[in-house]
């Protein structure tokens, strides 16, 4: 099968190959639900042996349909990189069934988590392409699956911010794992399925730099510039209180704490990709808890670099001198 957002060609064993996990153990089961009315959807399980348990549950071949192929084959890579970066064992840690489903609606310009699965949207072909063909997005809506089960930071105002920039962070961050990249561009959300037939402009949202993007109109706050000081959050009744506004805030301190920069006068040495990922999850899953907001979620990232980096004779590492620069950068002292 050809996807058609990757331009990836898939034989029958490709879109499950991937599913064999570093760990034997680790069986989740990722299902595919065709959204598409009236067809009759059969079981095919095709757990071989050896293989993770995958049931494709579809009224159309499974392989015939690239956004199903696209939606299986990066809810396995983000799963993978969750598993061997993390020691995550699925979005819950226990093996939960990672369930995708895809031609959400119609021409639907979103994805996102339901609070049990993955949904996405097949674009309207100008605005995005299938939202299943970007790798990101896929890390972005499973992190919403992995926050519900850790700090499930409650979904508006500034612990709402919180959780939309984590879940950017690991939709980022598990992208550019397994591209081994870290250009500017893979700093961005969506970039590859974002306005298929304008090259080189980017993403929806930028962590390098946020302002570089218009707010979009989905946020109801059109040509305004996402804000990266906390002195510019937006503080209105929108967006649930600006979750996809105020994200991008936190987002700009990750990509200095990882990259480096200077940023409002501050200047910050990056710890790279693979420091800052672990600080990240570590604030997660050990520090932050529902109402947690920018000052707590500064505390948190300071306490797992001191956890994971040591003071070393009464100093901070480098590590957590990133950390504390990049929040003061930010303006979240
Ligand atoms: C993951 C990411 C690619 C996606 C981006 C996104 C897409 N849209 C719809 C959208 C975007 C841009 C425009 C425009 O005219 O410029 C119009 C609509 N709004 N946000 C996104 O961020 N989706 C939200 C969906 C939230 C749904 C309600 N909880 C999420 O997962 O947080
Ligand atoms: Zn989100």
């Amino acid at each position: 099968v050809k996807d058609s957002v990757s331009g990836k060609s898939y034989l029958h064993g490709a879109a499950i190959e991937g599913g064999t996990t570093t760990n034997p153990n680790i069986v989740p089961v990722h299902t595919y639900k065709a959204n598409r009315m009236g067809e009759t959807p059969f079981i095919l399980l095709s757990g071989l042996f050896g293989f993770s348990g995958f049931e494709v549950e579809t009224g159309t071949s499974f392989f015939a349909d690239p956004a199903a192929v696209s939606a299986h084959t990066n809810s396995i890579k983000v799963n993978t990189y969750y598993q061997n970066i993390h020691k995550r064992n699925s979005l819950d840690g226990k093996g939960m069934p990672i369930i995708s489903t895809v031609h959400i609606g119609s021409k639907w310009n979103n994805a996102a988590w339901n609070g049990k699965q993955m949904l996405y949207g097949d674009g309207d072909g100008i605005l995005f392409s299938s939202l299943a063909g970007a790798m990101d997005v896929a890390g972005h809506e499973m992190t919403h699956g992995v926050i519900s089960k850790t700090a499930n930071l409650t979904y508006q105002g500034e612990s709402g911010a919180i959780n939309e920039s984590l879940a950017d962070i690991f939709g980022a961050l598990s992208e550019m794992h397994s591209h081994g990249l870290t250009s500017p561009s893979e700093w961005e959300m969506g970039e590859d399925i974002f306005t298929p037939n304008v090259p080189g402009d980017g993403g929806l949202r930028s962590m390098s730099n946020p302002k570089s993007k218009k707010l979009s109109a989905a946020y109801g706050l059109k040509d305004n510039a996402y804000p990266d000081h906390y002195e510019d959050r937006y503080l209105g009744e929108l967006d649930k209180g600006g979750v996809h506004i105020n994200s991008s805030i936190n987002n700009k301190a990750a990509y200095l704490i990882s990259e480096g920069g200077e940023h409002h006068g501050v200047k910050v040495t990056g710890i790279t990709r693979s420091k800052t990922e672990k600080i990240f999850y570590r604030a997660l899953t050990n520090y932050l808890v529902p109402s947690s907001g920018f000052q707590e979620m500064r505390a948190a990232a300071v306490q797992s670099a001191r956890d994971l980096y040591p003071d070393r004779n009464g100093a901070p590492s480098a590590e957590t001198k990133a950390v504390m620069a990049a929040y003061d950068a930010i303006g979240v002292p």
